[in-house]
């Protein structure tokens, strides 16, 4: 169902220096999936080292992937685990998604993120490690809860809002990650959980 106020999912949702997507609600029956995930999956606290301090965070995650991936980030080397196959299923669907707008697309890894409340966010970071190279294509799907998510211009702030709900499929492309930031901000308005799946390639050499 389209209507007149919903974006066309080629439209940019940034002003400039990057690509965004929004290719609406892509699964059909999203809260038995999330409900799933959240009992199933190994869910640990991550670690995350910021100005030489180390903190564990009450957001969960799990990293999942093509064997022998691994990644690095804030520090820390992430072992993964294998595709599950629910998870290798979306996997696919989100690759179909993005096949139909013309954006090929084959990833290899993906962190799963869940926050158990508005209390637990993610704070501004760019996904801008070497190993996703020079315009990392992440997709992210997010389940559960309706979270705001934000993206900051490092050097003019200018800021980008949008709500991300339950089914939502975002692609964030070309230069997003080397201008501008993102985060998931804490909320006191939110009480239930949501989980994000942001599906990645990590170039391997
Ligand atoms: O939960 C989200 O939608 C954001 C996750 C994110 O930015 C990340 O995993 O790098
Ligand atoms: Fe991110």
């Amino acid at each position: 169902m389209t209507d007149l106020f919903s974006p066309a999912p080629m439209d940019n949702i940034l002003p400039y220096d990057g690509q965004v997507h929004d290719l609406g609600l892509v699964i059909d029956y999203p809260s038995p999936l999330f409900y799933n995930l959240v009992t199933e999956l190994p869910w640990q606290a991550d670690v995350v080292t910021l100005c030489g301090k180390t903190h564990t965070t009450t957001r969960q995650i799990v990293w999942m992937g093509d064997e022998g991936i691994d990644y690095r980030y804030a520090g820390h080397v992430r072992q993964t685990i294998p595709w599950t196959n629910t998870i290798l299923s979306i996997k696919q669907h989100v690759e179909q998604q993005l096949s139909d707008i013309g954006i090929e697309a084959s990833f290899n890894s993906c962190l799963l993120n869940y926050y158990p409340s508005g209390d637990d966010g993610m704070g501004y970071h760019a996904d801008d490690e070497p190993e996703l190279g020079a315009q990392p294509l992440i997709a992210s799907l997010s389940l559960g809860a309706t979270r705001k998510f934000v993206f900051k211009h490092k050097k003019t702030q200018d800021k980008v809002a949008l709500n991300l709900e339950s089914g939502q499929l975002i692609v964030m492309r070309g230069d997003t990650q080397t201008f501008w930031k993102h985060s998931i901000p804490k909320t006191k308005k939110v009480t239930e959980g949501r989980i994000s799946l942001t599906f990645r390639r990590i170039l391997t050499l």
